[in-house]
């Protein structure tokens, strides 16, 4: 059977700014399932062209104080969603506890709104991000296996990650993840108030319970929850 199209107005964020840094984490086994996800066969950023468009703005501001976004996750095929549902229900694996969720029971991440059964990012103007200092310098590859931290330690402590300090590492399941805890101050909060305003400044709007999570509005597809692989095969024109 083949595989469903994105619809024309979808596109790859490097052919809009390639300027944006993209480490597509659900592609990768550092995730909080612990493998690469289903419908990511390749790690890249797809968009609807308006939230393409509105990160370029944003990334344009950070640029001009010497900084860059970069982009942890962007459309997510329902099929991916299934996949974390799928994670979530076995509660035999509890392999990336320890990382992402210490302090959070496993049967309570979608109840406590870490992740949506239908999410946002499956109708194709949301994104995972976070801001990079410039010059940006490498990021450590992960091993799996390598002992893992929580996500919630101290920056030097926790899985180095480029970014700026914004008080845990990206999917930390916690409520020091959301967005204006008031136990995170200091340099912390002043680096997500930086992400919150530019990304508010270009028409985002950011989920309370994680930093890195924001919508474009008013979303092309509001109620559209796609499940075409993020390829770039997915984004060819044709019939
Ligand atoms: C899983 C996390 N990165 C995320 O995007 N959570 C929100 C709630 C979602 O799944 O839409
Ligand atoms: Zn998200």
């Amino acid at each position: 059977k083949p595989e469903p199209r994105a619809p024309k107005d979808f596109v790859a964020l490097r052919t809009v700014d390639p300027t944006i840094i993209q480490e597509i984490r659900y592609f990768t086994p550092h995730n909080f399932v612990g493998r690469r996800i289903d419908g990511y066969d390749q790690p890249i950023c797809i968009l609807t062209r308006p939230a393409a468009e509105a990160l370029h703005t944003a990334q344009r501001a950070l640029l001009r104080r010497g900084y860059t976004l970069k982009v942890y996750d962007c459309y997510r095929p329902q099929r991916a969603v299934n996949h974390f549902v799928r994670w979530a229900k076995d509660l035999d694996d509890q392999a990336t506890k320890s990382e992402f969720y210490p302090n959070v029971d496993k049967t309570r991440l979608f109840e406590d709104g870490y992740i949506a059964e239908k999410s946002g990012h499956s109708r194709g103007s949301t994104m995972d991000l976070t801001i990079v200092k410039l010059p940006a310098r490498p990021t450590r590859p992960y091993h799996p296996g390598q002992p893992l931290v929580p996500c919630f330690a101290p920056k030097d402590e926790r899985f180095p990650d480029n970014s700026v300090d914004m008080g845990t590492g990206f999917d930390c399941f916690d409520t020091l993840a959301h967005t204006l805890d008031p136990r995170i101050q200091g340099e912390q909060r002043a680096n997500r108030l930086l992400l919150k305003n530019t990304m508010e400044g270009a028409g985002f709007v950011n989920l309370a319970e994680e930093w890195w999570h924001y919508t474009y509005e008013p979303e092309p597809y509001p109620d559209t929850y796609f499940d075409f692989p993020v390829s770039c095969r997915s984004l060819i024109k044709g019939d």
